[in-house]
């Protein structure tokens, strides 16, 4: 469990970058934040995996403040995923690299050998390779394997999609999705609400370092008020759903006012459809 009271942090001292930040992620949750540049996530992030301490308020794992915890204690507790897969590998093979976490916790014995293996096997890696020369897509999954071969309970991940194509990013966040869906707390910050909706539990928003919304995902990104106030598009089909409401082309109540996703668009059309042909026919 992951518990922000009352959090500011400041990088200089000075200027405060988070303030009075609120919120509590339970053990097996989903959790999307979101915002535009500079609004905080990534501070958030680092308050998490302890880079950053609070200037005020406390940052809770397991209702231990992450100021007395120790670095490899908190990195037991919290896998760290940067945006830039090549801030992370360091290693002059995929091996050496699953390998690296063990290492440095002084225990790569043959049960860390094995968990290694196994994550080859899983990725399809080539565990001889040079992990620099791989694709951008590969070296994200790489170092998202390096992290979850650990098996800490919660994962941070800052912006996991950012540079990859389409099937790159379906291929990191089904392995995220897996880890979710295994009990893994999954934190992560995420510019794509398309992403967003497809994968997260709910949705945290910030703007100018504090919480403007926390809520179920389509609770969130169907509040036109929460999206003004954060700069951000909804995803397409909830745009539409929206817009179809608002333009009054459907009733705010029915189903294709209220559709999250394409399937329930789909099936709400479908059935307006099928009630315009059997009043048409009487
Ligand atoms: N290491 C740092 N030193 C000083 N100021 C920083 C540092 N990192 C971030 N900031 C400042 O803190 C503020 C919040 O930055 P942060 O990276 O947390 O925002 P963000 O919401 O993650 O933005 P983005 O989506 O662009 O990554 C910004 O004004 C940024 O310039």
């Amino acid at each position: 469990m992951i518990e922000f009271k009352n959090v500011s942090a400041s990088y200089d001292g000075e200027l405060p970058i988070l303030r009075d930040v609120s919120f509590l992620i339970p053990d097996g949750d989903f959790v999307a934040f979101v915002g535009t540049n500079g609004a905080g996530k990534s501070t958030t992030m680092r308050l998490i995996n302890g880079l950053l301490k609070p200037s005020s308020g406390q940052v809770l794992i397991d209702s231990v403040p992450t100021t007395q915890l120790r670095t490899s204690q908190l990195a037991a507790k919290v896998g760290f995923l940067f945006q830039n897969p090549d801030r992370q590998i360091c290693c002059s093979s995929v091996r050496e690299e699953l390998l690296f976490g063990f290492r440095a916790q002084g225990r790569a014995d043959a049960e860390a050998k094995a968990k290694v293996d196994a994550m080859i096997e899983r990725f399809g890696f080539d565990g001889d390779a040079e992990p620099f020369l791989l694709n951008r897509g590969t070296r994200q999954l790489l170092a998202l394997a390096s992290i979850i071969v650990m098996e800490p309970p919660v994962v941070v991940l800052d912006e996991p999609t950012t540079g990859l194509d389409f099937r790159e990013c379906a291929k990191v966040m089904d392995v995220i999705a897996e880890l979710s869906a295994c009990g893994t707390t999954v934190i992560m910050v995420c510019h794509d609400m398309e992403v967003v909706a497809d994968y997260a539990k709910r949705v945290i928003a910030i703007t100018a370092g504090q919480v403007v919304a926390d809520g179920e995902t389509f609770a969130v990104l169907r509040d036109r008020e929460v999206l003004a106030r954060t700069h951000l598009l909804p995803p397409q089909m909830v745009d539409v759903s929206l817009r179809l409401a608002e333009d009054g082309a459907v009733a705010a109540a029915s189903p294709a006012a209220l559709a999250d996703t394409l399937d329930e668009m789909t099936d709400a059309l479908a059935a307006a459809a099928g009630a315009c042909e059997r009043t048409g026919a009487r």
